[in-house]
């Protein structure tokens, strides 16, 4: 069994309308667009316990993130908890085999060739902030998801991936799925829309995460949830969010956005500074804290990069853009995702003197950004309904 690598994109929220809190989770009405910021990772079968390892490419923040990432438990790591959730699966369907066959083959192929190993290696590369509100974690449980279904041969399909990454978290179908996408009730029920134009962003990270369900608890102290979200997609959003950056500018909307300002009043002088520029539009990604801000091309990204990584408490921007493809397998036996050469760096880092604004943020060369409309892997369904079932 050969190692496989997987990478798949961060998201934002072009739109996040949330609703009331309903058994621990609150109905959404988001809109996503997958950004040119890909995780990797690179599983190998191994002889003993699934483990994880991971690097991070994030320029001044990057030892931080990596240590604390590293002392995670590996079964608190979304990557080992995707991966590990196929190895199951695995088993699962071998057992049945078994009973099918009595005796039958040891592997779950039908020639029997190779015995399943007790555990996985898993190699991160990671360049999504943790705890930054664009589904780093749940990048990595897509890529995972990606990765064990070739390396095992499951052949799941898309559709069931989807359901699997669901439940796994609520950001990991946009994950698997990429492009632009809809995510109904609790981004469970998701729906692609089509090939958008392209935008560019600038992501402005900040030095301390914010977590996701402290957010949700604030939105609800202040009971801002919607008594009604839309049922299905507005016909102007999806103009808008498929159209060019002038016209997407007025679509972008995030209902977490008050509460991740109050939390953090350092986020709200930088989004004050932020609409003094000649920017776009500025809007909080996900949860936060980082602010996603609209250019209105690559140039003027970089521009803008250039001048809010001056401002204070910003710790670095990257340039992006979206949409792009979603979680892919990238090479069947590749080098370790840890053993690129860093060809990418991209950060407009106010320390470093000899990195001008002038890159993109990460294009890993196995995982170069293709258009959207290119999207390998299983096939993906027009309307997905996924796990989370109503009560
Ligand atoms: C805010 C978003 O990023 C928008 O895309 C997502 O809804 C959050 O996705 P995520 O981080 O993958 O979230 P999960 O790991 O599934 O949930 C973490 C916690 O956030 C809260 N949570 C999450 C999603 C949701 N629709 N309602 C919630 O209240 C819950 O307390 C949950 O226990
Ligand atoms: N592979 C992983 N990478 C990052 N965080 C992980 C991972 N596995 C588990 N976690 C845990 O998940 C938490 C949130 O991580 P993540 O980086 O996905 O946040 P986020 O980008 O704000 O998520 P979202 O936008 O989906 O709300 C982390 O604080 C960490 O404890």
């Amino acid at each position: 069994m050969k190692a496989v690598t997987a990478s798949a994109p961060a998201k934002l929220n072009l739109v996040l309308q949330v609703g009331r809190l309903e058994d621990g989770y609150h109905p959404l009405y988001s809109i996503f667009e997958a950004l040119n910021m890909r995780e990797t990772v690179r599983v190998t079968p191994c002889a003993g316990p699934s483990h994880v390892h991971t690097t991070v490419q994030l320029g001044p923040g990057s030892k931080r993130i990596e240590e604390a990432i590293n002392a995670l438990e590996p079964q608190q790591n979304l990557a080992v908890k995707a991966g590990e959730r196929l190895l199951q699966e695995a088993q699962k369907r071998m057992q049945q085999a078994r009973c099918a066959h009595n005796q039958g083959p040891r592997s779950i192929g039908d020639d029997g060739a190779a015995a399943l190993p007790p555990g996985l290696e898993f190699e991160v590369l990671k360049r999504v902030p943790m705890a930054g509100g664009m589904a780093g974690g749940s990048a990595d449980a897509a890529a995972a998801l990606v990765a064990v279904n070739e390396l095992l041969g499951l052949k799941l399909t898309m559709q069931q991936l989807l359901e699997i990454g669901a439940e796994l978290g609520a950001d990991v179908p946009a994950c698997l799925m990429g492009g632009t996408s809809l995510g109904l009730r609790y981004g469970d029920q998701m729906t692609k829309l089509g090939h958008g134009q392209t935008h560019h962003w600038v992501m402005v990270l900040v030095r301390n995460g914010l977590s996701t369900p402290a957010v949700f608890k604030t939105f609800d102290t202040h009971q801002r949830g919607r008594e009604k979200l839309p049922t299905s997609l507005r016909t102007q959003d999806r103009y808008k969010a498929l159209g060019p950056a002038t016209d997407l500018k007025h679509l972008l909307t995030n209902d977490l956005q008050a509460s991740a300002l109050e939390m953090r009043p350092d986020l709200a002088r930088i989004m004050t500074r932020i609409n003094h520029t000649d920017a776009l539009a500025a809007l909080v990604s996900g949860s936060g804290p980082t602010i996603a801000v609209l250019a209105r091309d690559g140039e003027h990204a970089q521009q803008l990069a250039q001048t809010i990584s001056e401002f204070a408490d910003v710790e670095d921007c990257l340039c992006t853009h979206g949409p792009v493809v979603g979680a892919r397998v990238e090479t069947l036996a590749g080098p370790a995702a840890t053993e690129k050469p860093r060809t990418d760096v991209t950060a407009t880092e106010k320390s470093r003197t000899d990195a001008p604004a002038t890159k993109e943020s990460q294009t890993d060369p196995a995982a170069t950004e293709k258009p959207c409309t290119d999207a390998p892997g299983p096939q993906e369904p027009q309307m997905l309904t996924l796990a989370r079932t109503e009560e």
